[in-house]
Protein backbone atom coordinates (compact mmCIF):
# COMPACT_ATOMS: atom_id res chain seq x y z
CA UNK A 1 0.00 0.00 0.00
CA UNK A 2 1.58 3.45 -1.22
CA UNK A 3 1.04 6.34 0.86
CA UNK A 4 -1.13 8.10 -1.68
CA UNK A 5 -3.32 5.52 -1.08
CA UNK A 6 -3.17 6.19 3.03
CA UNK A 7 -3.17 9.67 2.79
CA UNK A 8 -6.62 9.46 0.42
CA UNK A 9 -8.59 6.98 3.08
CA UNK A 10 -11.40 8.59 5.03
CA UNK A 11 -11.92 8.12 8.70
CA UNK A 12 -13.71 4.92 8.62
CA UNK A 13 -11.52 3.38 6.29
CA UNK A 14 -8.06 4.50 8.15
CA UNK A 15 -9.30 3.31 11.13
CA UNK A 16 -9.97 -0.18 10.21
CA UNK A 17 -6.97 -0.51 8.40
CA UNK A 18 -4.44 1.07 11.21
CA UNK A 19 -6.75 0.40 14.33
CA UNK A 20 -4.48 -2.26 15.64
CA UNK A 21 -1.06 -0.34 15.03
CA UNK A 22 -1.05 -0.30 18.49
CA UNK A 23 -2.98 -3.40 20.47
CA UNK A 24 -6.94 -2.70 20.90
CA UNK A 25 -6.67 0.85 20.85
CA UNK A 26 -8.19 2.16 17.66
CA UNK A 27 -8.22 5.23 19.42
CA UNK A 28 -4.77 6.28 18.78
CA UNK A 29 -5.60 5.41 14.90
CA UNK A 30 -8.34 7.79 14.97
CA UNK A 31 -6.61 10.78 16.32
CA UNK A 32 -3.58 10.27 13.92
CA UNK A 33 -5.82 10.27 10.87
CA UNK A 34 -7.00 14.10 11.25
CA UNK A 35 -2.58 14.51 10.87
CA UNK A 36 -2.76 13.32 7.77
CA UNK A 37 -0.87 13.70 4.87
CA UNK A 38 2.07 11.36 5.79
CA UNK A 39 5.25 11.47 3.67
CA UNK A 40 6.05 7.66 4.87
CA UNK A 41 5.70 4.74 7.29
CA UNK A 42 8.44 7.17 9.73
CA UNK A 43 6.05 9.68 9.67
CA UNK A 44 3.25 8.01 9.87
CA UNK A 45 4.51 5.65 13.11
CA UNK A 46 5.89 9.36 14.40
CA UNK A 47 2.35 10.57 14.89
CA UNK A 48 1.36 7.07 16.81
CA UNK A 49 4.06 7.18 19.30
CA UNK A 50 3.91 10.85 20.12
CA UNK A 51 -0.11 10.45 20.86
CA UNK A 52 1.66 7.50 23.31
CA UNK A 53 4.21 9.92 24.55
CA UNK A 54 1.79 12.69 24.69
CA UNK A 55 -0.60 10.31 27.41
CA UNK A 56 -0.31 10.58 31.31
CA UNK A 57 1.27 8.04 32.92
CA UNK A 58 -2.61 6.33 33.38
CA UNK A 59 -2.81 6.54 29.92
CA UNK A 60 0.03 4.11 28.81
CA UNK A 61 -0.98 2.13 31.61
CA UNK A 62 -3.84 1.92 30.01
CA UNK A 63 -2.88 1.01 26.77
CA UNK A 64 -0.87 -2.11 27.81
CA UNK A 65 -3.66 -3.12 29.82
CA UNK A 66 -4.90 -3.55 26.54
CA UNK A 67 -2.49 -6.10 25.54
CA UNK A 68 -3.08 -10.38 26.27
CA UNK A 69 -0.37 -12.20 28.02
CA UNK A 70 2.23 -13.79 26.18
CA UNK A 71 1.13 -17.09 25.69
CA UNK A 72 -2.02 -16.55 28.36
CA UNK A 73 -5.58 -17.33 28.19
CA UNK A 74 -6.30 -15.31 25.32
CA UNK A 75 -4.09 -17.40 23.09
CA UNK A 76 -5.97 -20.74 24.83
CA UNK A 77 -9.31 -19.46 23.78
CA UNK A 78 -8.57 -18.22 20.40
CA UNK A 79 -9.61 -14.72 20.82
CA UNK A 80 -6.05 -13.32 20.03
CA UNK A 81 -6.09 -10.58 17.16
CA UNK A 82 -4.92 -11.72 14.11
CA UNK A 83 -1.81 -9.93 14.87
CA UNK A 84 -1.35 -10.53 17.74
CA UNK A 85 -1.94 -14.59 17.16
CA UNK A 86 0.85 -13.96 14.32
CA UNK A 87 3.16 -12.28 16.64
CA UNK A 88 2.95 -14.94 19.74
CA UNK A 89 3.21 -17.94 16.75
CA UNK A 90 6.26 -16.81 15.04
CA UNK A 91 7.61 -16.58 18.50
CA UNK A 92 6.72 -19.98 19.04
CA UNK A 93 4.62 -19.50 21.93
CA UNK A 94 1.78 -21.64 20.48
CA UNK A 95 3.28 -24.89 20.65
CA UNK A 96 4.69 -24.59 24.13
CA UNK A 97 4.92 -27.66 25.78
CA UNK A 98 2.64 -27.56 29.59
CA UNK A 99 5.32 -27.16 31.74
CA UNK A 100 6.94 -23.83 29.89
CA UNK A 101 3.01 -23.00 29.48
CA UNK A 102 2.90 -22.94 33.47
CA UNK A 103 6.39 -21.42 33.87
CA UNK A 104 4.79 -17.94 31.80
CA UNK A 105 1.84 -18.10 33.30
CA UNK A 106 3.44 -17.86 36.75
CA UNK A 107 5.87 -15.00 35.41
CA UNK A 108 2.95 -13.03 33.67
CA UNK A 109 0.91 -12.89 37.21
CA UNK A 110 3.99 -12.38 39.54
CA UNK A 111 4.64 -9.41 36.74
CA UNK A 112 1.02 -8.27 37.06
CA UNK A 113 1.49 -8.27 40.42
CA UNK A 114 4.44 -5.92 40.70
CA UNK A 115 3.52 -3.33 37.97
CA UNK A 116 -0.25 -3.28 37.68
CA UNK A 117 -0.14 -3.85 33.57
CA UNK A 118 0.62 -7.06 31.56
CA UNK A 119 4.30 -8.05 30.29
CA UNK A 120 4.66 -6.78 26.78
CA UNK A 121 7.18 -7.45 24.35
CA UNK A 122 7.50 -7.77 20.70
CA UNK A 123 7.37 -11.65 20.20
CA UNK A 124 8.29 -11.36 17.04
CA UNK A 125 11.85 -9.74 17.79
CA UNK A 126 11.75 -13.30 20.12
CA UNK A 127 11.87 -16.64 20.89
CA UNK A 128 10.38 -19.16 23.45
CA UNK A 129 13.42 -19.66 25.46
CA UNK A 130 13.89 -15.89 25.52
CA UNK A 131 10.41 -14.66 26.32
CA UNK A 132 10.66 -15.93 29.97
CA UNK A 133 14.44 -15.10 30.75
CA UNK A 134 13.30 -11.47 29.36
CA UNK A 135 10.08 -11.86 31.85
CA UNK A 136 12.32 -13.08 34.87
CA UNK A 137 15.11 -10.42 34.31
CA UNK A 138 12.21 -7.66 33.64
CA UNK A 139 10.64 -8.65 37.09
CA UNK A 140 13.13 -6.91 39.11
CA UNK A 141 13.70 -3.63 36.95
CA UNK A 142 12.16 0.12 38.69
CA UNK A 143 8.48 0.13 37.92
CA UNK A 144 9.22 3.57 36.18
CA UNK A 145 12.21 1.88 34.21
CA UNK A 146 9.85 -0.95 33.04
CA UNK A 147 6.98 1.67 32.29
CA UNK A 148 9.59 3.56 29.48
CA UNK A 149 11.17 -0.46 28.69
CA UNK A 150 6.78 -2.01 28.21
CA UNK A 151 6.23 1.00 25.83
CA UNK A 152 9.12 0.97 23.74
CA UNK A 153 7.68 -2.22 23.32
CA UNK A 154 4.60 -1.35 22.47
CA UNK A 155 6.31 0.85 19.52
CA UNK A 156 8.40 -1.76 18.30
CA UNK A 157 4.81 -3.98 17.64
CA UNK A 158 3.62 -0.97 16.45
CA UNK A 159 6.55 -0.42 13.74
CA UNK A 160 5.86 -4.00 12.80
CA UNK A 161 2.85 -4.03 12.27
CA UNK A 162 2.87 -0.72 10.15
CA UNK A 163 5.46 -2.44 7.69
CA UNK A 164 3.39 -5.35 7.26
CA UNK A 165 0.68 -2.73 6.16
CA UNK A 166 2.57 -0.83 4.02
CA UNK A 167 4.49 -3.44 2.82
CA UNK A 168 7.88 -1.85 3.69
CA UNK A 169 11.01 -3.93 4.98
CA UNK A 170 10.50 -2.78 8.74
CA UNK A 171 14.44 -2.54 9.02
CA UNK A 172 14.32 0.21 6.24
CA UNK A 173 15.19 1.86 3.90
CA UNK A 174 11.70 3.10 3.28
CA UNK A 175 10.69 1.35 0.07
CA UNK A 176 8.46 -1.56 -1.29
CA UNK A 177 9.90 -5.39 -0.17
CA UNK A 178 12.21 -6.88 -3.04
CA UNK A 179 10.12 -9.61 -4.52
CA UNK A 180 11.80 -12.55 -2.96
CA UNK A 181 13.00 -10.69 0.06
CA UNK A 182 12.27 -12.27 3.82
CA UNK A 183 9.20 -10.99 4.80
CA UNK A 184 8.82 -10.98 8.82
CA UNK A 185 4.92 -11.27 8.57
CA UNK A 186 5.33 -15.27 7.68
CA UNK A 187 9.01 -15.33 8.73
CA UNK A 188 8.73 -18.80 10.06
CA UNK A 189 12.10 -19.49 10.61
CA UNK A 190 12.89 -21.54 14.54
CA UNK A 191 14.07 -20.27 17.36
CA UNK A 192 17.23 -18.26 17.71
CA UNK A 193 18.01 -18.33 21.07
CA UNK A 194 19.41 -15.16 22.50
CA UNK A 195 19.73 -13.15 19.05
CA UNK A 196 17.05 -11.01 17.88
CA UNK A 197 15.74 -12.11 14.39
CA UNK A 198 18.41 -11.60 11.29
CA UNK A 199 17.45 -8.81 9.68
CA UNK A 200 15.51 -7.01 12.18
CA UNK A 201 18.47 -6.02 14.72
CA UNK A 202 17.40 -2.37 13.57
CA UNK A 203 13.73 -2.74 15.13
CA UNK A 204 15.27 -4.12 17.63
CA UNK A 205 17.01 -0.69 18.54
CA UNK A 206 14.50 1.38 17.47
CA UNK A 207 14.72 2.53 21.29
CA UNK A 208 18.25 1.78 22.95
CA UNK A 209 16.93 -0.13 25.73
CA UNK A 210 18.32 1.32 28.73
CA UNK A 211 17.84 -2.10 30.71
CA UNK A 212 20.36 -3.27 28.78
CA UNK A 213 22.71 -1.49 30.64
CA UNK A 214 21.34 -2.22 33.95
CA UNK A 215 23.42 -4.93 35.57
CA UNK A 216 21.92 -7.49 37.76
CA UNK A 217 21.27 -6.53 41.12
CA UNK A 218 21.84 -2.91 40.31
CA UNK A 219 17.53 -2.41 40.66
N1 LIG B 1 1.87 -9.18 26.10
C1 LIG B 1 2.39 -8.86 24.90
O1 LIG B 1 3.54 -8.48 24.78
N2 LIG B 1 1.59 -8.99 23.85
C2 LIG B 1 1.98 -8.54 22.56
N3 LIG B 1 3.31 -8.79 22.12
C3 LIG B 1 3.28 -9.05 20.81
O2 LIG B 1 4.26 -9.20 20.08
N4 LIG B 1 1.99 -9.16 20.40
C4 LIG B 1 1.15 -8.96 21.44
O3 LIG B 1 -0.06 -9.07 21.49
Amino acid sequence: MDMEKVNSMDFGEFVDVFGNVVERCPLIAAAVWSQRPFSDLEDLEKHFFAFIDALPQSGQEGILRCHPDLAGRELQRGTLTAESQREQSSAGLTSLSADERLRLAELNAQYRARFGFPFVLAARLSDRAAVPRELARRLHCPPAQELRTALAEVKKIGHLRLADLLGVDPAGPQRPREPGAPDARRDARGPQPGAVRPGLEAVASLERRPHTRVKEGEN
